[in-house]
């Protein structure tokens, strides 16, 4: 369970403190999946940058699973990181010298058997339709191919917690829609509690569950018709 209370976050420009994100409660179910809707600017990235111990916040508490991120620093933030979250990105970032088996192989755990670790990738590299590519370097795959590596990379070790940043914000919209399926899909399958953030209604409509940030981020609700490019722009909150 995610459980975020009474969080501040705010970021420094040009010597000004310009708050993003002020949010009284908010929780979140183990095995929820979950669309996080909002403007540009409301805050979304940052709060999942919260949550995945990217950022730390200003004040409050916020606690994923048994991790009281509030108390950690930067170094432990990090090793539970890798260890709970699969990230997910819009723009993939998968190595461009390694194949897409290399590019999974690189984040799955050291300590694992050289066969376990191939017979896990294959599993893998099956379930999402890529057996045939697994040898392909990223810019020999299609960006929806692509997608679906760094899938694979963000699922393989089944980590409790998936962050998907706008995952398929740089797909047509018939790739989308089957990235999007797939990514339900197989975090449903695995349990695995999924946060992903989309301005998409009809990719939104998809998930079992959709948020507005104007529904947790007060600093939104305040301002009259919910004017997000405001904090955007660093106007008065
Ligand atoms: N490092 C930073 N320093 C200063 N301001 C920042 C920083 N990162 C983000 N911001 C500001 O914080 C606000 C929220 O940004 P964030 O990226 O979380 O919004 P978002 O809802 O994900 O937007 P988008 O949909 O455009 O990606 C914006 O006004 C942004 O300009």
């Amino acid at each position: 369970m995610i459980v975020l209370d009474n969080i501040v976050k705010s970021y420094a420009l040009q010597g000004q403190s310009l708050p993003i994100l002020r949010i009284r409660q908010w929780k979140v179910e183990s095995g929820q999946r979950i669309a996080l809707m909002g403007p540009s600017g409301s805050g979304k990235s940052t709060l999942l940058h919260l949550i995945g111990g990217v950022l730390k916040a200003d004040s409050g508490e916020l606690r994923v699973g048994s991790f009281e991120l509030h108390r950690m620093r930067e170094p432990a933030r990090d090793s539970f990181r890798a260890a709970n979250i699969g990230y997910m990105f819009q723009d993939f970032h998968l190595i461009p010298s390694l194949s897409a088996r290399q590019n999974v192989e690189l984040v799955m755990d050291r300590k694992l058997a050289r066969r376990e670790r191939q017979d896990r990738i294959e599993h893998w590299f099956e379930r999402v339709g890529l057996t045939e590519r697994m040898n392909h370097l990223p810019s020999q795959l299609s960006r929806g191919q692509q997608q679906r590596v760094a899938m694979i990379r963000a699922l393989v070790n089944r980590p409790p917690l998936v962050l998907a940043d706008e995952p398929t914000g740089s797909l047509d919209r018939v790739t989308a829609e089957k990235v999007m399926a797939l990514l339900l899909q197989l975090c449903g399958e695995e349990k695995l509690t999924l946060l992903t953030v989309t301005h998409d209604d009809q990719l939104a409509g998809m998930y079992p569950t959709r948020v507005q940030m104007s529904e947790i981020n007060e600093l939104m609700a305040e301002r009259t018709g919910g004017d997000a490019m405001a904090i955007r722009a660093g106007g008065a909150l």
